[in-house]
């Protein structure tokens, strides 16, 4: 085939295309209405959730499978990322907050959530996005939970201490690479600015290359590219990204202490998804420290069920000095029968027992 020829039918294609994204979006506006009237038949208030990652989860699955190439599964999956943000845009007003400024990498993780058709909204804070969430400010907030190399994000656990009226609706895993940025060599630079995960996983290289430098805490990564691109002799640690945004060089590229750096992040809102047959759930609660072994015999319960743990943590419960709150993520979801029988057992060695969500396991 000639080039005009192979033109001539790539636009031919293009028409039919877009045809076919239009057909799909009146369809995702029949699912918005569908949601809306089964809302009402139950005299529920508000709006239906637009964002189903269940749903998503099975449209991927199905796409992949449907894929014959030559194009990669994973070109279009990010395809579909596209078409589905175009389709929640246009069932509803949708926003999304995150840790800011432009640039962090919570923004990077809503973006590939997410995608480019929906509003996003930066917070200073991990604590002000939970918040905005909880009062409904944003649909969805988006906020880090641990990280491969350094471990739990305490700033969101702490925040779940309190328990905000908020739910899981989702799980996002974004591959972190830190970089450091400057306007000056390294050998002027005094001062290094990052949040304290992003110090955490490049502790090693920092000893090495900058070991006099201050290292001084800031609340995200982006604002730490803003400060050095302000202020003389300074430097960030950050990404890629913020070196353009904030016009910065980077001196050295990839300084985490492990490969293969991934940060998991939480996508919240107002309620968890339905079961998928491949969920977790994280669970918060205090035990009765006058039971000797309560912790052992709740995770216990876990094991006669036979429900894999998947992560475990613990914070100052900051009701009693000495005490914990525990967070047990496991695999299932809460309306699965074996977890919700696991559930109600549990009980009997905790106090105050909260579930944070439910939702879809995603692959790495
Ligand atoms: C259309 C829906 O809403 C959203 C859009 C989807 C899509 O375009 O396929 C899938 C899930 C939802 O995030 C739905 O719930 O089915």
């Amino acid at each position: 085939m000639d080039l005009d020829a192979a033109r001539g039918k790539i636009s031919e294609v293009d028409r039919k295309l877009v045809e076919l994204l239009n057909e799909r979006a009146r369809l995702s506006l029949s699912v918005g209405a569908a949601k809306r009237q089964s809302l009402k038949e139950q005299g529920a208030s508000g709006e239906p959730e637009v964002y189903v990652p269940a749903q998503e989860k099975r449209v991927f699955e199905k796409v992949r499978g449907l894929n014959q190439g030559p194009l990669s599964a994973d070109s279009v999956c990010a395809i579909y990322r596209e078409i589905m943000s175009a389709s929640i845009s246009l069932q509803s007003d949708v926003s999304v907050g995150y840790l800011g400024p432009p640039g962090t990498f919570s923004h990077q993780a809503a973006i590939k959530r997410f995608g480019d058709s929906l509003a996003y909204v930066p917070y200073p804070k991990i604590e002000d996005v939970i918040a905005a969430t909880e009062k409904e400010e944003i649909t969805y907030g988006l906020v880090p939970i641990e990280n491969s190399t350094f471990g739990a994000v305490v700033q969101t656990l702490d925040v779940f201490v309190n328990q905000p009226r908020v739910r899981i609706r989702a799980e996002v895993y974004l591959p972190v690479t830190q970089s450091l940025l400057s306007r000056y060599q390294l050998s002027a630079i005094r001062k290094v600015y990052s949040h304290p995960q992003a110090f955490g996983q490049s502790r090693q290289w920092l000893d090495q290359n900058l070991p006099n430098a201050s290292r001084i805490d800031v609340a995200s990564t982006a604002k730490a590219a803003e400060l050095a691109a302000a202020e003389n002799y300074t430097a960030a640690i950050s990404s890629e990204v913020c070196a353009s945004i904030y016009n910065l060089d980077v001196l050295a590229k990839d300084i985490t202490s492990t490969k293969d750096n991934t940060t998991r992040f939480f996508v919240l809102g107002q309620s968890s998804d339905t079961p998928t047959g491949d969920d977790k759930s994280l669970l918060m609660f205090t035990v009765d420290h006058r039971q000797p072994g309560a912790l052992c015999s709740a995770l216990d319960v876990f094991a006669k069920y036979k429900i894999n743990q998947t992560a475990i943590n613990s914070r100052p419960s900051l009701q009693r000095q000495w005490h914990y709150m525990f967070f047990v993520e496991i695999a299932g979801h809460e309306l699965d029968e074996c977890v919700a029988r696991a559930l109600t057992e549990i009980k009997e060695y905790c106090l105050d027992l909260v579930v944070l969500g439910s939702y879809p396991r995603q692959a790495y």
